[in-house]
């Protein structure tokens, strides 16, 4: 049974670093995220991720976490499954929204940004 955990460290091709450290008996996700690249110029931070995951298949779960990035005033929220290949690789496959904070109502048109994203272990 190929079981796909998301605990432990991750990675994409953008340099990112994940660490997922904790997923409770109700499926909440707790971890971190460290960006390597930003839109903002301000100096990049480790910033919080919390989600959760759907615990009744625990082969190829299905989840979502929100990470609120410590040093800019954006949001971004990832939605994916786990999955296993045939030789035990487990990937992460993702789309992400990127809320970048508008400075009016006008700008809300621009301020969202969407991605696919794929995270393998580190
Ligand atoms: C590095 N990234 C990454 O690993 N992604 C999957 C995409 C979606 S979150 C974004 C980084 C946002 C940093 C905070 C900001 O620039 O406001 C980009």
């Amino acid at each position: 049974n190929d079981k796909c955990s998301l605990i432990g460290r991750w990675q994409n091709d953008l340099g990112s670093e994940m660490n997922i450290t904790a997923v409770n008996n109700v499926g909440k996700i707790f971890g971190t995220y460290l960006t390597k690249v930003t839109s903002s110029d301000k100096p990049i931070s480790e910033s919080p991720l919390r989600g959760s995951q759907q615990m009744g298949d625990q082969e190829h779960p299905t989840f979502g976490f929100t990470v609120t990035w410590s040093f800019s005033d954006s949001t971004t929220v990832f939605v994916g499954q786990c999955f296993v290949d045939d030789k035990g690789k487990e990937t992460l496959q993702t789309m992400w929204l990127l809320r970048k904070k508008a400075d009016s109502s006008q700008d809300n048109w621009k301020a969202t940004l969407v991605g696919t994203n794929l995270f393998t272990r580190v």
